[in-house]
């Protein structure tokens, strides 16, 4: 039984409708060539040291996620062991049958491709499990997720801090039940210059902790330009999500990020989003606010709604006062 979901056949009409890039098409047409860069690199070793040594390390981080909301971090006290164990599961999860992937996990976990899309460039040539943290207590990626949950929390603690706000916000806005693991998979594609991994987007959460293997395709908007990521074994990725941006008033940055396809290996990632419940108000930290405050609830329909209406989501501009 064929594990991978019927992209091609489903999506073949949209092929047939669509004009196919050519090499001597412009850049803006084709979606490889983009140049590659290395994140801001931050030794979180530096954590456990002297006082002086850990300043220099927030400091860093605030920076990161100030200039680029993008860094990459290494001694991040998740083992490759742990990071190994979570790989094997995930490749497990999806080389089932596709039948069974969508009773793996919770009800509405699995998704595949893009239902809406109506051209090309509006679908997603992936497959994903969206996955509870509370549904994860029980798999053998639960060790993992335990430290990459307690990772995201230092981390958004370390960005609070150094606006002069108290971190306990996130500790009792963002719980197991609304914190979550995406595991996504993107088959190869056999025409990865017009067709999307995953679709450019930012992130609805606060921070996102991705890990990803080492075939890349991960791109992010740097200065008005798409830049790739050269993937680095070692290393995590952080990105700030929107209610970050939101929440510091505009300080901190949720970058636009989209992934690309290649034509014959597939790519694996994993990415933890810390989420607060449907509840929690997202408020500015400080005055005049670039945004009005909104419930997470609220953000989330009207992403719905956007989705449904204009086939993406429109997001913080939405709700700028
Ligand atoms: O696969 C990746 O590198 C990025 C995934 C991502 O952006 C997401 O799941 O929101
Ligand atoms: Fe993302």
């Amino acid at each position: 039984m064929d594990p991978d979901p019927p992209l091609h056949e489903t999506y073949k009409p949209l092929f047939a409708n669509t004009k196919i890039s050519s090499k001597d098409d412009d850049d803006d047409r084709r979606l490889v060539t983009v140049e590659e860069r290395q994140l801001p690199l931050i030794d979180l070793g530096r954590l456990s040291l002297n006082e002086v040594e850990k300043e220099k390390c927030r400091e860093e981080i605030v920076r990161a996620a100030h200039e680029w909301g993008f860094f990459q971090v290494i001694n991040h006290g998740i083992s490759t062991e742990l990071l190994e164990k979570l790989r094997e599961e995930q490749v497990r999860v999806f080389k089932q049958p596709f039948q069974n992937k969508f009773l793996s996990f919770s009800a509405g976990s699995y998704r595949w491709g893009t239902p809406a899309a109506t051209s090309l460039r509006q679908l997603s040539w992936s497959e994903a499990f969206h996955i509870p943290m509370t549904d994860i207590s029980s798999s053998s990626m639960e060790p993992f997720a335990t430290k990459v949950a307690s990772l995201a929390q230092k981390l958004a603690e370390i960005l609070a801090e150094k606006l002069g706000q108290n971190s306990s916000f996130f500790q009792q806005s963002c719980l197991p039940s609304s914190c979550y693991l995406r595991l996504n998979r993107y088959p190869p594609c056999p025409i990865p210059l017009d067709i999307y991994g995953l679709m450019p987007h930012t992130d609805s959460d606060f921070l996102t902790i991705l890990n990803q293997d080492q075939v890349g395709g991960l791109h992010l908007v740097k200065d008005g330009k798409w830049i790739a990521v050269k993937p680095n074994p070692e290393a995590l990725i952080i990105n700030i999500g929107d209610f970050f941006q939101a929440w510091s008033n505009g300080f901190y940055t949720s970058v636009e990020h989209r992934v690309v396809t290649h034509p014959t290996r597939e790519r694996f990632s994993a990415a933890y989003f810390l989420c607060p419940t449907y509840e929690t108000v997202i408020e500015s930290c400080s005055q005049p606010s670039v945004y009005s405050k909104f419930s997470f609830g609220e953000y989330r329909q009207k992403v719905q709604e956007d989705v449904q209406r204009y086939g993406y989501k429109v997001g913080l501009p939405r709700f700028l006062a």
